[in-house]
């Protein structure tokens, strides 16, 4: 009854309608999304992308990206498998994408895992992405700009612990910041919204998280001019397959298959009835 209340509330304020409207427009523009990754996700983001109509190329190394990064809509780079001959790529990709003012995305995996990690990090938050994505972990360690007690990639914190960090990186970096968890906290610095939608399950599936940051890429890149809507509205889509891929998986490896084969065919009626989206401030 409570959750009923609440998707009456999202429904009125415009949200779910927001968020089919920009899935509709990735299904139609079919974006090309630039992603430099780590080796786990490549599949799993490639295919999330697929399933919600954008169009995937993981295109890491610096030779190309001259040629390549200027014909992306959108660039998506991951840290996950950082090490020190990918760090180069990643930055000069970000480089150009500012320069060509198209949207991009960092995921600072394990940011708090070591100092080299956090260095290269705060070194790409330097050059100023669109949206940051992590989990509650990630996002303090990148706010405070200190190694924290960690669990490598996976988080320590609730997403709802890292709200105030979540809004001083957004200050500091000119971001929109979104720190995903049970609850899906996206700002600017002023404004909080939360995602309700997903499952648990979805953490038991490795590259989820990498993936709902490309999938941020592909929302950004059709709405490059509401990237707080444009990151909220993708974190809520991914929510909604995962909710529906649930109803029809056993286990973490088939809700892998079900969260894709839903994501791909979420039609507007679904959107409507299930994105939550609220306001926090
Ligand atoms: N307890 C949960 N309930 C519902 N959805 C969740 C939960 N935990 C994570 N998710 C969802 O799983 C996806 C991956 O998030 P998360 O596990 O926080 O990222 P990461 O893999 O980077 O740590 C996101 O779409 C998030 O909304
Ligand atoms: C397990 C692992 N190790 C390095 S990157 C990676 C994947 C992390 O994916 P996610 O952040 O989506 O859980
Ligand atoms: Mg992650």
């Amino acid at each position: 009854m409570e959750e009923d209340k609440v998707r009456g509330k999202a429904e009125a304020s415009g949200w779910p309608a927001r968020a089919w409207r920009l899935l509709s427009a990735i299904r139609s523009e079919s974006p090309l999304i630039q992603c430099i990754t780590n080796m786990v996700s490549m599949d799993l983001m490639a295919n999330t992308l697929l399933s919600a109509g954008a169009s995937p190329a993981m295109i890491h190394s610096a030779d190309e990206i001259p040629d390549f990064t200027p014909h992306a809509r959108a660039l998506c780079v991951n840290v996950g498998t950082l090490s020190a001959d990918w760090l180069p790529a990643m930055k000069l990709a970000a480089q150009f994408a500012s320069q060509s003012a198209k949207p991009w995305v960092l995921d600072p995996v394990a940011a708090g895992a070591s100092g080299f990690r956090l260095k290269a990090c705060l070194e790409l938050v330097e050059l100023k992405p669109t949206v940051i994505r992590g989990n509650a972990s990630e996002v303090i360690a990148l706010s405070k700009a200190s190694l924290g007690p960690t669990k490598g990639v996976d988080s320590s914190h609730e997403s709802t612990d890292a709200v105030e960090a979540a809004k001083s990186l957004a200050q500091a970096s000119g971001a929109i910041v979104a720190v995903s968890g049970a609850v899906d906290i996206v700002t600017d610095g002023e404004r909080v919204v939360g995602a309700h939608n997903g499952v648990p399950m979805m953490q038991r599936i490795t590259a989820t998280g990498c993936s709902v940051t490309a999938l941020i890429a592909a929302f950004v890149a059709v709405d490059p001019l509401h990237a707080l809507e444009a990151t909220v509205s993708a974190l809520s889509i991914f929510g909604v397959a995962g909710e529906m891929g649930m109803n029809l998986a056993k286990g973490p490896a088939s809700l892998r298959m079900h969260l894709i084969d839903s994501l791909y065919g979420l039609d507007d009626a679904v959107v409507h009835s299930r994105v939550t989206i609220t306001s926090f401030s």
